[in-house]
């Protein structure tokens, strides 16, 4: 359940990350604490920062910085991996290509899936099918996300696991069937500067993301340093800033962790709204379910939620293509 938060908790979750080989980590006094804090986060907000995750602060810079020397090439260098249908819904769009509820968003982005073999989802699958578009420059662009996408891929992998436990099941609630073959997302997202778009031929607005919630289980948003433009709407209704920390990621729920905590967690609307002059990097990883995963309260959430269930099953995939397909102009 939101409530009226006015900010959002700082998480250590080294004690997770230490114990993660250790099948006894549920019974460590550090690991029950975290696990404590998590519970309270994701009750009250469903954003948190995580910090003590093991990701040096350097490689979340370096990522950010490809990340945005992409973005400063020409539009007809970054048109050459455009996001098409054709390509599984996997590359670039330019600003206002995006589009939430309705209106465009003032963001343009590189979107990127887990790749599949083709036809291993049946039709369902068809529409994510197809090969992650990697800029050349600079030249280890894909090799330093993929190694960073496996360490926000273990990161996550761990935070579920003191999620898991934060709601009374085994640490490995969200393995195997569940979430075992995470069909994570990262989208590399930059927003123009307040101040440059009215120069421009694009339709003006201010809102970099319209209000949304995300998809899956949880996400990493690996965020510029010195720009606050993330905003999370708590119970009142107000917009809650949620400014950097450099090193640490803000992490929230998403709509598939809402529906197997039965409720109990929610994912949380937000939106970005780059008010400051300077472009805005950021990188944001979606840790979510395997593809084909159909998602239903866990029934020791039902037990905490008064025994029936508040949502109906949801297959991940049907939900991703759901929205993929109306995202897009
Ligand atoms: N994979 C995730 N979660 N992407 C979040 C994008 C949110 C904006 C999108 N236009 C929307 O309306 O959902
Ligand atoms: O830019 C951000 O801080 C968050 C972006 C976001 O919410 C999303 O891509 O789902
Ligand atoms: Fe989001």
């Amino acid at each position: 359940m939101a409530t009226d938060f006015t900010s959002f908790p700082i998480i250590d979750v080294g004690p997770i990350m230490e114990k993660k080989d250790d099948p006894q980590m549920c019974e460590d006094a550090n690991v029950l604490e975290v696990v404590k804090q998590l519970d309270q986060a994701c009750r009250q907000t469903g954003f948190f920062y995580a910090k003590g995750h093991g990701i040096s602060e350097s490689l979340l810079g370096e990522v950010k910085k490809a990340t945005r020397t992409f973005f400063q090439h020409p539009y007809e260098e970054k048109v050459k991996i455009k996001l098409t249908p054709a390509s599984g819904y996997r590359g670039y769009q330019r600003v206002g290509e995006n589009i939430t509820k309705g209106v465009p968003d003032m963001h343009e982005a590189i979107d990127c899936y887990r790749e599949f073999k083709p036809g291993m989802y049946g039709t369902l699958g068809k529409t994510m099918e197809g090969s992650n578009q990697w800029p050349l420059d600079p030249p280890n662009f894909k090799e330093l996300m993929e190694e960073y996408i496996n360490l926000c891929t273990d990161v996550s992998r761990n935070i579920m696991r003191g999620i898991a436990l934060a709601l009374g099941g085994s640490p490995y609630e969200f393995e195997g069937d569940r979430a075992g073959n995470s069909f994570w997302v990262m989208r590399l997202i930059g927003y123009p500067g307040a101040s440059s778009l009215k120069a421009s031929d694009i339709p003006e607005n201010d809102i970099g993301c319209g209000a949304h919630t995300d998809y899956g289980l949880l996400t990493l948003v690996n965020q510029d340093d010195d720009i606050t433009a993330l905003q999370v709407r708590n119970l009142s209704g107000e917009w809650i800033s949620a400014p950097p920390i450099p090193g640490a990621f803000v992490c929230n729920i998403g709509d598939m962790l809402e529906i197997y905590s039965n409720g109990l967690y929610k994912s949380t609307l937000h939106r970005v709204i780059n008010k400051s002059p300077k472009y805005r990097v950021c990188v944001a990883f979606f840790y979510e379910t395997n593809f084909d995963t159909a998602v239903e309260p866990l029934e020791i959430c039902k037990k905490k939620t008064g025994g029936e269930s508040k949502f109906k099953r949801a297959v991940y995939g049907e939900h991703l293509v759901g929205k993929v397909l109306t995202n897009f102009v």
